[in-house]
């Protein structure tokens, strides 16, 4: 089969590229029809990754947040038009204890491996997942980023102690939002306080216990256990933060990426014996978690409904460039474009 794959091949510059996929019975072949932009893509749009990370992955097709409809299933499984989650991280072998998101022989789409900006994406049938008729099309776009969430607090109910009294989330964006609606399903017994930068932002919280600007939280506020939604330079106030107000022997779960090394205050972090966990990315069990929540739970799906930002069908490069320049001066949600190429 041949697919016209838009691939970044420096920073700002897309191309469309044909490429011929072979497809087999254990593929599934999917439409993309919504897809959510990350700040991992748009490192790599705006060329902010170091020069050798580029030079390694590009060209690529970005984007790994996204739903589509199956367009051919091969065993008939699926059928014509189903809507379906795609999984991009795709894991070649299993280990009893390392998850699929952790095997360095993974590959990770949108990361050295063609993302979901393409005419057609193939992938392995363990790769997919459907998504409910009935969920609103936009938000189902970042189920990925949920199932990211997901498995942040899965790891956090692994590690933490029995204290689930308050749970801190650090960021005011998109990744502190998602995981603060699914603290209220995963944690309903615990109070969410969120700590982040911007009143205007805080107010979409309306759900959450109690909202902190990061320059007027009371001195001596204790969180039981936290959770870090930043990333880039601002990981490091936040983690210091952490740091301050989370109680001897709590659990901080680390997700904010960021590009630089950040430092971290240890002797306090020995002194009272935290715990420092990072998550990254997500497996299909992530998934299947995330989509049970969103079904059980209409006020999770309405809460995240409220996440959707900018919105726009882009059926042309010029389009693509203007949605993604369009994103890094949205202020409030996630970028949702409307894949009609
Ligand atoms: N681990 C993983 O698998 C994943 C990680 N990520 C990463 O998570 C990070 C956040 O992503 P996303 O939510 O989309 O980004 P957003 O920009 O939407 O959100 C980050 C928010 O945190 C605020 N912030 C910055 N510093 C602090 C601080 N010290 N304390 C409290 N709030 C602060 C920012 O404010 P301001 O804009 O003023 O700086 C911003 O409002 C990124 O680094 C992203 O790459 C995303 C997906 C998956
Ligand atoms: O966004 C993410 C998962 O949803 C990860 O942060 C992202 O995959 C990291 O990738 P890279 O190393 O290419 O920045
Ligand atoms: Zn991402």
């Amino acid at each position: 089969m041949l697919n016209q794959v838009y691939r970044l091949v420096a920073a700002r510059q897309f191309e469309v590229q044909t490429v011929a996929e072979e497809v087999t019975a254990n593929d599934i072949v999917v439409r993309p029809r919504y897809l959510s932009v990350c700040h991992a893509d748009q490192r790599y749009f705006t060329g902010s990754r170091p020069q050798a990370t580029l030079r390694q992955k590009l060209p690529m097709a970005l984007i790994h947040e996204g739903v589509g409809e199956v367009v051919n299933d091969p065993k008939g499984e699926f059928k014509p038009g189903t809507l379906v989650a795609m999984i991009p991280n795709t894991p070649s072998e299993t280990d009893p204890i390392i998850k699929e998101n952790y095997l360095p022989t993974s590959k990770f789409r949108s990361s050295g491996f063609d993302g979901f900006m393409q005419e057609f994406v193939v992938l392995r049938r363990d790769r997919v997942i459907e998504v409910p008729a009935d969920f609103d099309h936009e938000m189902s776009a970042f189920i990925e980023m949920v199932s990211v969430g997901v498995h942040g607090l899965t790891a956090l109910a692994d590690t933490m102690d029995a204290d689930k009294t308050t749970i801190g989330i650090w960021g005011d964006g998109n990744l502190g939002y998602i995981t603060a609606t699914l603290v209220k399903q995963l944690f309903p017994e615990s109070q969410l306080m969120i700590f982040g930068r911007h009143q205007s932002k805080l107010d979409y919280f309306s759900f959450a216990d109690k909202t902190y600007l990061v320059d007027d939280i009371p001195a001596d506020l204790k969180v039981s256990q936290a959770v870090e939604c930043t990333g880039g330079r601002g990981s490091e106030q936040a983690i210091a933060q952490i740091i301050q107000h989370i109680k001897p022997m709590g659990t901080a779960i680390l997700m904010g990426v960021s590009e630089d090394p950040v430092g971290i205050d240890t002797r306090s972090v020995l002194a009272e014996g935290l715990t420092l966990r990072g998550t990254s990315r997500s497996g299909r069990v992530d998934f299947e978690k995330a989509l049970d929540i969103l079904t059980k739970s209409p006020v999770t799906r309405e809460r995240l409904q409220n996440l959707v930002g900018l919105t726009r069908k882009v059926s042309t490069i010029q389009d693509i460039i203007d949605f993604f320049e369009g994103d890094l001066t949205n202020y409030w949600g996630k970028a949702v474009m409307e894949w009609d190429v």
